[in-house]
């Protein structure tokens, strides 16, 4: 058995840094992973759809190019150059990766599984066929998710694809039926709809974005609706049957029946801890699998950490990202930073996207909070306007007392990057009324803070 100081299991968002910096402090590290370095963000999450978004979204400007003075008569969409642009960007970052993680002194790239075997034993399959044993003081797991697949009657017998295959799909699908109306869900549909697809959005609750405000849900659903898609809520599948292929009889709990070309299960996420065989070595999970951590990120077992999607709680890029920081500093520069006091931030890549962060309405009133809520559409934002970018709008959580921004939903054209102006301001302890007051060059997106903010009264 070879004993190492510290070992990262997957090379994901979290686990690929960490292992850099570990080595990089001289500790003697491996990290393993199964398949590629760099994980979902990278093979088969943000920088691939990101970049076929951006194709989708040329697409939209010019079939709209035309209220902008500028008439395209017609224009083809070409599914192979998109995946293969797709597969470029894909590729450069995973090599990237892959080389950095080579060339850092101290550490080793195994390419195989990982499965605990003891008690901090790890035996790794390697991709050559053999296995080796290894133990080290210190365990770091960021195995990440993969796509859950739905119980649903009769799925077994139809063909499906779900976020990774639909990626490197043959042909743009001629009806898209999506089962979930989340994130994914509506970043693909919107993406298929604009490449030319028919797309039917199921979702099993009463409506769309459950977790975020219903104003706001809303204005995403009219958004997706106003381009064509078409979106079922309380609408669970009760059955699906391949009749020929592409074409697949989906029976809604609605008694709806539709039939698609293509279907794409976007119903969550589950934890890769199973075949870590986490008992082996005395790890806690959860219900659903995830490994659980304290707020340092620590596991139950001394030594043992986990970070990423693979433990509880917000399953995003940064988030994993930020679980590096913490832990590298915790155990590298002795600091006792914890995962508590980080604000909840995020953004959905339709178009317009939307930027999220900190508390919404229905989470402030949950805790009781004084708060103001101010909004603003989008149609009042000249940078909106001069643009054509009229679509979504803008809504604060403001403290009553305090005038502190509790957290705010940007859906609008750079609704990411407002959004962010507003965490800095969150973390800088500047007030919404010192935004209001406060000179932003025009007209910018961010310059309408200034009128969304109005809306207070003056101090
Ligand atoms: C379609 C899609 C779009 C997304 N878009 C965004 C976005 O725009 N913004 C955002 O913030 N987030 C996005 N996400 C979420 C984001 O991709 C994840 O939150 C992020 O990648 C989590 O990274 P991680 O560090 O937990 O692990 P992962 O990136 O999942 O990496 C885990 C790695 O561990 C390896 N592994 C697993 N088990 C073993 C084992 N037993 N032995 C060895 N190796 C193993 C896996 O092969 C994998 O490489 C998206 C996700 C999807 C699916
Ligand atoms: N832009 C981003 O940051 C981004 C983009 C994509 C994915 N992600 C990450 O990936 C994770 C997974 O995203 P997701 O969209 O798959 O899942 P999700 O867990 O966010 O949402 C799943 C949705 O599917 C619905 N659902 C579940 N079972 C269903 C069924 N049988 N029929 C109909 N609807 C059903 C749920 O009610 C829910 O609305 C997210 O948690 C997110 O963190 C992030």
């Amino acid at each position: 058995m070879r004993k190492l100081d510290a070992i990262v299991i997957g090379s994901g968002q979290g686990g690929t840094p960490l292992a850099k910096a570990l080595a990089q402090s001289g500790l003697n590290t491996v990290i393993i992973e199964k398949r590629w370095v760099g994980g979902t963000c990278v093979n088969d999450g943000c920088t691939p759809t990101k970049t076929m978004i951006a194709d989708a979204r040329a697409a939209y400007v010019v079939k709209h190019s035309y209220d902008h003075g500028v008439d395209v008569r017609s224009f083809t969409i070409d599914l192979p150059t998109i995946i293969a642009r797709k597969n470029k960007v894909v590729a450069s970052s995973r090599n990237n990766t892959e080389k950095g993680l080579q060339q850092t002194k101290g550490l080793e790239l195994l390419y195989g599984t990982a499965v605990f075997t003891g008690q901090k034993i790890i035996s790794v399959m390697k991709d050559d066929g053999t296995t080796e044993t290894l133990t080290a003081d210190k365990i770091f797991i960021n195995t990440g998710a993969k796509p859950l697949i739905p119980a649903i009657p009769g799925l077994a017998h139809v063909s499906y694809y779900d976020s990774t295959s639909l990626l490197d799909v043959d042909k743009i699908p001629t009806h898209l039926v999506i089962v979930g109306a989340s994130y994914i869900a509506l970043e693909m549909g919107q993406l298929f709809r604009r490449l030319g697809s028919t797309v039917s959005i199921l979702e099993k609750s009463h409506r769309i974005l459950p977790k975020e405000d219903e104003d706001i849900a809303h204005a995403v659903q009219d958004m997706l609706v106003s381009e064509g898609i078409t979106i079922h809520t309380g609408a669970a599948v009760t059955e699906l049957n391949q009749l020929v292929p592409e074409k697949i009889q989906v029976t809604l709990s609605t008694n709806d029946i539709l039939e698609a070309s293509h279907i794409l299960l976007a119903s969550g996420r589950v934890p890769q801890s199973a075949a870590l065989h986490p008992a082996a070595t005395g790890l806690q999970v959860d219900d659903k699998g995830y490994i659980l951590v304290n707020e340092y990120l620590e596991t139950n077992v001394p030594g043992i950490y986990a970070l990423g999607d693979v433990k509880p709680g917000p399953a995003f890029t940064h988030v994993s990202y930020n679980d590096y920081i913490i832990l590298r500093n915790n155990l590298l520069k002795h600091t006792r930073q914890s995962t508590q006091d980080r604000p909840l931030l995020y953004c959905m890549f339709t178009d317009p996207e939307l930027g999220r962060v900190g508390l919404t309405e229905q989470e402030a009133q949950q805790r009781q909070l004084p708060f103001t809520v101010v909004s603003l559409p989008m149609s009042k934002v000249a940078r909106g306007i001069e643009t054509g970018e009229t679509r979504g709008l803008m809504k604060a959580i403001v403290h009553r007392e305090t005038m502190e921004i509790l957290g705010a939903s940007i859906l609008g054209a750079s609704g990411g990057e407002v959004m962010t102006v507003l965490q800095m301001a969150m973390a800088g302890r500047i007030r919404a009324d010192q935004l209001r007051d406060m000179m932003f060059a025009h007209p910018l997106f961010s310059e309408s803070l200034n009128n969304l903010f109005m809306q207070l009264k003056q101090a």
